[in-house]
This record gives C-alpha cells, sequence and structure tokens, in this order.
C-alpha cells in the first residue's frame, strides 16, 4: 500500500488535467523507440520505425502512446489501488507480449522528460517531479508484478 500525501494527490492531478495525453503519449513513445532502439523490437507491426523521422511521423506510434496514456489515466483515477488496477495489464505485458520489465522504466523515463519539456520550470518544478516520478515508480512496480 502506498501512501500519498494531499500535496502528491494535487500535484499528480494538477499536472495530468495540464497536458494532452495523446500530445504526451505519442512524443513520449516516439522518444523512448528513439532514445532506446531495442524497444522496436516489440513493435514489428508498426511499419517503418527506421528513421527518428520515420518513428516521429509514425501513426501507430502516436495511436499507441494514446493507449498508453489512456492506461495511465486509469493509475491516476486509482492511487490508492495501482496495483489491482494493473494486475491484468501485468500478466498482459508478461505472458502475451513478453516485454521485458526493465523497458516500462525507460518509458517512464521518456514520459517525464516530455511532460517536463511541455510544461517547463513553473508548472513542472521540483514538488511536481517528486509526486510524478513516485506516481510512475508505483506504475512501473505494478505493471512488473505479475512476472514470475
Ligand atoms: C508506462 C508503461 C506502460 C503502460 C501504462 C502500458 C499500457 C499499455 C496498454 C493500456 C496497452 C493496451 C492493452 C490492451 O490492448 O488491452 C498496451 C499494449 C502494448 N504494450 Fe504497453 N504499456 C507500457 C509500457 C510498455 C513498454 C515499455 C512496452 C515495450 C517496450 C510495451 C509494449 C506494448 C505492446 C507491444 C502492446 C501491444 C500493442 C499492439 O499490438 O497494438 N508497453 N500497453
Amino acid at each position: 500500500m502506498v501512501d500519498w500525501t494531499d500535496a502528491e494527490r494535487s500535484a499528480i492531478a494538477g499536472l495530468w488535467g495540464k497536458i494532452s495525453a495523446d500530445e504526451i503519449g505519442a512524443q513520449a513513445v516516439a522518444r523512448c523507440l528513439i532514445v532506446s532502439p531495442w524497444t522496436q523490437r516489440y513493435f514489428s507491426n508498426f511499419g517503418n520505425l527506421s528513421t527518428p523521422a520515420a518513428i516521429l511521423g509514425n501513426p501507430y506510434v502516436a495511436k499507441h502512446g494514446s493507449i498508453v496514456m489512456n492506461g495511465l489515466d486509469r493509475a491516476v483515477k486509482n492511487l490508492d489501488d495501482i496495483k489491482n488496477t494493473y494486475a491484468a495489464l501485468s500478466v498482459m505485458h508478461s505472458e502475451k507480449l513478453h516485454v521485458d520489465p526493465d523497458n516500462f522504466r525507460l518509458l517512464a523515463e521518456c514520459i517525464t522528460v516530455c511532460l517536463a519539456a511541455k510544461l517547463g520550470p513553473q508548472d513542472f518544478n521540483a514538488d511536481t517531479q517528486e509526486a510524478f516520478q513516485k506516481f510512475l515508480r508505483v506504475v512501473v512496480s505494478a505493471l512488473g508484478r505479475q512476472y514470475h
């Protein structure tokens, strides 16, 4: 059970309300595929991922970004029970998709970078970063729960 302070709860909700999930999702998945190119192996059905420009312009990448952010939205709305909220998603990434769980952390880092770049130092200050990185650590841990 994760404890959240009122400040953390309001930082996460506030930040989430300021962004376009589709925009950040598309940027973050593209960044992950560019910065950590070995993550491309899971997306062989996404067509052309051969250059950064191809990745940034790939509509499947953008669509997948929205899907990931929808997944995160469920966690934002269930802060007190992210583990159970993600039980089925964890099983799917493990048993069906065979995604190496180290990759969750890589995508989480890209989401943080994209949020920081979008919001700037006023809205993404150290307190916001602390709360959001804690949130992503809980998400990453929950997604990795069903691996054995
Ligand atoms: C913040 C971390 C992540 C979240 C919240 C997340 C969420 C999701 C969601 C909601 C789906 C759709 C599930 C469904 O169809 O029922 C999905 C699918 C998928 N995820 Fe993740 N994911 C994350 C990280 C990753 C990472 C790091 C990889 C690989 C590097 C990955 C690979 C995939 C693949 C291959 C699919 C299926 C895509 C398709 O065929 O359309 N995920 N993910």
